[in-house]
């Protein structure tokens, strides 16, 4: 009988590790061995330095990668002139509408009639901070029904958090190609230079835009060397690069605004490079959850994939946070998230399953907002049952949700305060919860 072919551990296409020093040639001989800057590079190509931090920063957060290219970066940008991408918007965007705060929830936003990209697909839920102090971020979906063709991107305000919830997108970056799909998430670092391309027709999913220091993995502490997300389970992809001369269009967001410049081919002419700065998929589904064993159901922060500091001592600029499947085991416990208020903003998205605080309402597609100090917790239906249910060991199969949480207030957009699928009935999920108090034990 023949065997099954055996199935690697390694993914091909892909280098693991998180913040290595990677280093791969899509061309025998392309990387100068042992130095950065030859006078004359192999093939012809142009050395060029992408830092991602300043010169100076400690060893541990400096970030930087030598490109060798078929031009310099500088030859893929013209003149730029303005142009408008209606619905990203950045921080600061107050005052853009006048709901009232509240408890906030939508289900999935329509996918737009006309064709959209990845970049002209992004409808901004909220914004945070300002990006001109590099503080705070923007939660966005994605709505994307067309590849990008001689269309290129980069984004100088922060680095990009893809989470995909339906549909798969194909990244060419500068560096390397990302295949993306529902349950895995990647990072386009800020400056690097991409197209989209759609893999399995129309794409939908999450977007935080991180305009602060980047993310990066938590301290594990007493958890110790293993578990939550491992770095071996971060992959960058190897070298790959287009040589192609064709008109084509960079567009930039800088400070906000929209630019574009008309070039005569692709900007994606990478052939080799090394460093620490690059782009990297994740897949959720390798993030090894630590939780209560025993009792009681602990800060969700046991579930932070990936935390960009924000300077302050355990105060994220943004935490990336999962609600991934796992047994749920606690004893006499209500085992749900409990009621809270917090001083963080949480953004919610539910990329697969159901949300277990929120059994009905709260669908794959759909996002809730718990901004600063705005209390919430299990909706009526969830909490009856979990205060009743016989604490069995339980599995939570077939779900994925996840948190952007920021210590700063987030601002919805006008687009977030009218778009369609806003549930004006979303704090009437908490109408059930009557009084029990009888002054008797
Ligand atoms: O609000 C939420 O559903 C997210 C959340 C989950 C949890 O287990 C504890 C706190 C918290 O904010
Ligand atoms: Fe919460």
């Amino acid at each position: 009988m023949m065997e099954a072919p055996m199935k690697s551990a390694i993914l091909a296409g892909y280098m693991p590790g998180f913040g290595n020093d990677f280093e791969t040639e899509a061309l025998t001989g392309a990387l100068p061995s042992g130095q950065n800057s030859p006078q004359r590079c192999a093939y012809g190509l142009y050395a060029e330095q992408l830092s991602g931090s300043p010169f100076t920063a400690p060893r541990g957060i400096n970030e930087r990668s030598w490109l060798y290219r078929i031009r310099p970066s500088v030859k893929h940008t013209g003149r730029f002139t303005r142009t408008d991408i209606p619905f990203w918007k950045t921080a600061p965007c107050l005052d853009e509408h006048d709901l009232a705060i509240g408890q906030l929830r939508w289900g999935p936003p329509p996918m737009p009639n006309a064709a959209t990209t990845f970049v002209t697909g992004i409808r901004t839920m909220t914004t945070a901070g300002d990006v001109n102090t590099q503080t705070g971020m923007a939660a966005a979906v994605f709505l994307v029904n067309r590849s990008m063709e001689d269309e290129y991107f980069f984004n100088a305000d922060g680095e990009m958090l893809v989470v995909p919830q339906s549909g798969g997108l194909r990244f060419w970056t500068e560096l390397g190609r990302i295949d993306v799909t529902p349950g895995e998430i990647c990072i386009i670092p800020r400056g690097m230079k991409f197209r989209a391309e759609l893999l399995d027709g129309p794409a939908r999913g999450y977007l935080c835009e991180n305009y602060g220091a980047k993310f990066t993995l938590p301290d594990r502490g007493p958890i110790g060397a293993n578990c939550l997300a491992n770095p071996r389970d971060f992959k960058t992809p190897v070298a790959a690069f287009e040589d192609k001369e064709t008109p084509s269009e960079l567009t930039v967001k800088w400070g906000g605004k929209f630019y574009v410049t008309r070039i005569g081919h692709s900007p994606l002419d990478v052939v080799a490079w090394h460093g620490n700065y690059a782009p990297y998929k994740y897949d959720l589904r390798t993030f090894s959850p630590v939780g209560a064993i025993l009792f009681d159901h602990p800060d969700p922060s046991i579930f932070t994939v990936m935390t960009a500091p924000s300077g302050e001592e355990g105060t994220a600029n943004v935490d990336f946070v999962i609600f991934p499947e796992r047994w749920s085991v606690a004893e006499h416990s209500f085992r749900p998230p409990w009621f809270h208020m917090n001083i963080m903003s949480e953004f919610m998205g539910l990329i697969y399953g159901q949300y277990d605080a929120k059994p009905d309402g709260f669908v794959p597609g759909g996002i809730s907002l718990h901004n600063c100090m705005l209390p919430h917790g299990p909706d009526a239906t969830a909490f009856e049952k979990a205060s009743t249910v016989e604490l069995k060991p339980h599995k939570l199969t077939d779900t994925l949700a996840f948190m952007f949480e920021t210590r700063f207030p987030q601002h919805l957009t006008s687009y977030a305060a009218s778009v369609e699928t806003l549930q004006t009935d979303y704090i009437d999920c908490w109408a059930g919860l009557t009084k029990k108090f009888t002054g008797a034990p």
